[in-house]
């Protein structure tokens, strides 16, 4: 530790302008804090199986220089393209990604994109879109004639794109406008653009990228629209990378983040393109030109369809807790080394006030929730594709999708409120782009959009657990074991009158789920009745389904993805516990802040009848002397989750807690920052202006 301390100082005299800056011992005092946990049991529990090769490919990006925030802070969006590219064929080539190794293991992908996320969102995402959204279209709506599609894509001879969203249309899928007309004659397929608004936006890795697309178009047989279908095509030539013929692709300019992802546009002019481009295993065409389909009933084709694409929303919800944990990482590590006020001389490190720790531990209790629903999620993928295969109508199907939306939904949410809360716990230096808050913010800004906004993909959720109500109604059992909890009993839910008494009887685990099964039942009877009463005043039932979101579907549907995450988080811990007590007790908190957590935000709807006032006092109690608890051992926590320095890139984060040293080194490397202004011409010119 001398020997660091030393050179740290060295370092910083022999290149800085600032004075020398003592080493900072406070980081290192607050892991001296709180309760002892194992930090590499923790973390293995948290990777499960996935974790040796996780840790290989962090090794490849901390040891290969191509990945460094620090050089990529000024550079522009082309040049931040051209890195992510040179950044996935580094690990793809060393991960040794193939056919193969992704068929041995299902998650294998998801761990490769797992680690690339923990460095930046845009270099996962590019990868993932062919990987995962690409690859899985082909497998999951293709037959075995795509299957050379699938095996060029693994080898990177292809790089493909996912072609869904047009300029007028992302969520409504039904309503895509672009065409594709068979041809009989010639047993093609002709696909146009028709108008404007069916020009395809927001492709990703379509800009500058891609040379196939999987493309979703509307299908006209013999003059009859037989809706939306899947196509593979080319859209550049492979060796000159022009686009091909009939076809117009464009970059969909500036955004607000995700700079290293081309996102573009493609318009279609008579394109031609083979029968097999089809991707047929549920709709085909036969010999003589007839339409013909697994699934009679046109409305039910496109959403059979859809139910196999889950694997980008999984990736959605690991990206959300990737982010809370590198936001964590920075504003608690930070938290313990700033210090602002004190009633004597020595200041605070501004995690000990019971105000920091209120804005922060909260999230650190729901990144592990968010954590053990997406092993659920890795645990039930497999399967549930295997299922889809089968029947795409099963229970476990369409129970996987509903968890997933809602989850989706509630993750993406949680991680936008975390990240505003790490910048504001950070102040100022908070806003530095070498914080990496910023970048995180902008970057997990689309979580809750992309992949289906969150907000439509949770009516979803409603619709399911409506059905399985209907079903309990028609004198069937609800059929979903997640919803087993319910129960449509009006005159004992008005009676339910919570029993804790103290804050000892409310964190128990009984009583916590007592409490949140309170809630799920309590939220869903007050949205049949308002769904009820709004059929009454509609002309027909969409209007009475939408009338009926604010406050009570939307509410309905979040309220259910957090019951799972809650029961899967008390799974993890006492697995957990099982491994190692003493993490499991410090994880064990976790749970009851998250759950508690739960019970204070939704206490108005509690406390209808089911909470008095003094019992809401000591929720509210409880949640502030568990996180005053919880903040005591949250560095040795965020050590254990938190990536190394050069992946996550805070200067704020820093592992060693030298966050003054690391920022001064880090602006003092920045461009121009001691130069006189190019513009200092025009600073005269106007200082002359101003005198005559
Ligand atoms: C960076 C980026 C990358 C993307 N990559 C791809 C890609 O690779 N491939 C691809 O196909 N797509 C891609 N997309 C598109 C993305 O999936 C869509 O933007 C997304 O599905 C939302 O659709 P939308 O934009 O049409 O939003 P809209 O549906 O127009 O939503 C706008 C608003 O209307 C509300 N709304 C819509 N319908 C309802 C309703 N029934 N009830 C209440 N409110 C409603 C929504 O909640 C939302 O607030 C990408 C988008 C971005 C920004």
């Amino acid at each position: 530790m001398l020997g660091i301390k030393r050179l740290s100082l060295i370092n910083n005299h022999l290149s800085s302008q600032f004075p020398p800056i003592p080493y900072d011992e406070s980081l290192d005092n607050y892991r001296k804090r709180g309760e002892e946990i194992n930090k590499e049991v923790l973390l293995r529990h948290i990777f499960g199986d996935s974790y040796e090769r996780i840790i290989t490919f962090r090794n490849h990006m901390k040891n290969d220089p191509i990945f460094n925030h620090h050089d990529e802070a000024e550079f522009s969006r082309s040049k931040k393209r051209e890195r992510v590219v040179q950044q996935i064929a580094s690990i793809y080539f060393k991960a040794i990604i193939s056919y193969e190794y992704c068929k041995a293991g299902p998650l294998r992908k998801y761990e490769l994109l797992y680690a690339l996320c923990d460095y930046d969102i845009a270099v996962a995402t590019r990868i993932s879109i062919h990987l995962v959204l690409y690859i899985d279209a082909i497998e999951t709506l293709g037959t075995s004639k795509h299957l050379e599609h699938i095996k060029r894509a693994y080898s990177l001879l292809d790089y493909g794109c996912f072609g869904m969203t047009e300029l007028g249309h992302g969520s409504n899928v039904a309503k895509l406008e672009t065409t594709a007309t068979y041809d009989h004659s010639t047993r093609e397929f002709i696909i146009n653009s028709p108008t404007a608004t069916s020009a395809k936006w927001w492709i990703g890795g379509l800009g500058k990228t891609s040379n196939k697309s999987v493309l979703f178009a509307r299908l006209i047989v013999e003059g009859v629209d037989k809706g939306i279908n899947a196509f593979i095509i080319p859209i550049r030539d492979n060796q000159t990378h022009d686009s091909l013929p009939g076809v117009i692709i464009g970059d969909c300019g500036k955004k607000i983040g995700l700079d290293g992802i081309d996102n573009g546009f493609m318009l279609f002019k008579n394109y031609r393109v083979p029968y097999d481009s089809l991707l047929d295993k549920f709709s085909s065409i036969t010999n003589d030109g007839k339409f013909k389909s697994i699934i009679s009933v046109k409305e039910k084709r496109l959403g059979t369809m859809m139910v196999g694409l889950i694997g980008g929303r999984v990736a959605v919800v690991s990206a959300a807790e990737q982010h809370m944990k590198i936001g964590l990482t920075a504003a608690l590590r930070f938290s313990a080394v700033r210090k602002q006020f004190s009633s004597d001389e020595i200041e605070n490190p501004i995690l000990d006030y019971p105000l920091q720790r209120y804005k922060l531990i909260p999230h650190l209790a729901s990144l592990f929730a968010i954590r053990s629903i997406l092993l659920w999620c890795n645990k039930h993928l497999p399967i549930v594709q295997q299922k889809i295969n089968e029947n795409p109508e099963a229970i476990e199907v369409s129970e996987y999708h509903a968890i997933l939306s809602a989850c989706k939904g509630v993750a993406s949410w949680y991680s936008s409120s975390c990240l505003q809360q790490c910048r504001e716990a950070c102040g100022g230096l908070g806003y530095s782009y070498y914080a990496t808050l910023g970048r995180i913010i902008m970057n997990d800004n689309i979580g809750s959009t992309w992949e289906g906004d969150s907000g439509v993909l949770i009516q979803q959720t409603a619709k399911f657990i409506f059905k399985q109500v209907q079903r309990n109604f028609k004198g069937h059992a609800i059929d979903a074991p997640s919803l087993k909890c319910i129960k449509v009993d009006h005159e004992k839910l008005m009676q339910f009158k919570a029993k804790f008494e103290n804050s000892e009887q409310l964190e128990n685990e009984n009583s916590l789920f007592e409490l949140i099964e309170y809630r799920l039942n309590y939220i869903l009877y007050q949205s049949l009745m308002k769904l009820q009463e709004a059929t009454g005043n509609s002309k027909d039932m969409f209007e009475a389904w939408n009338k009926s979101q604010v406050f009570y579907l939307q509410e309905l549907a979040k309220t259910y993805g957090e019951y799972i995450m809650m029961r899967e988080f008390a799974k993890f811990v006492k697995e957990l516990e099982e491994k190692c007590e003493k993490t499991g007790k410090v994880l064990r908190k976790f749970f009851v802040l998250f759950s508690v957590g739960l019970i204070q935000k939704y206490s108005a709807s509690f406390q209808d009848s089911a909470i008095n006032a003094h019992q809401a006092k000591v929720v509210r109690e409880s949640v502030v002397r568990l996180c005053g608890e919880l903040a005591e051992v949250s560095i040795k926590v965020i050590d254990a989750i938190a990536p190394p320095d050069s992946i996550h890139g805070s200067v704020l984060g820093v592992a060693n807690g030298q966050i003054y040293a690391k920022l001064i080194e880090q602006v003092e490397k920045a461009e121009e920052v001691y130069d006189k202004p190019h513009w200092l011409p025009l600073l005269q010119k106007i200082k002359q202006i101003k005198k005559t």
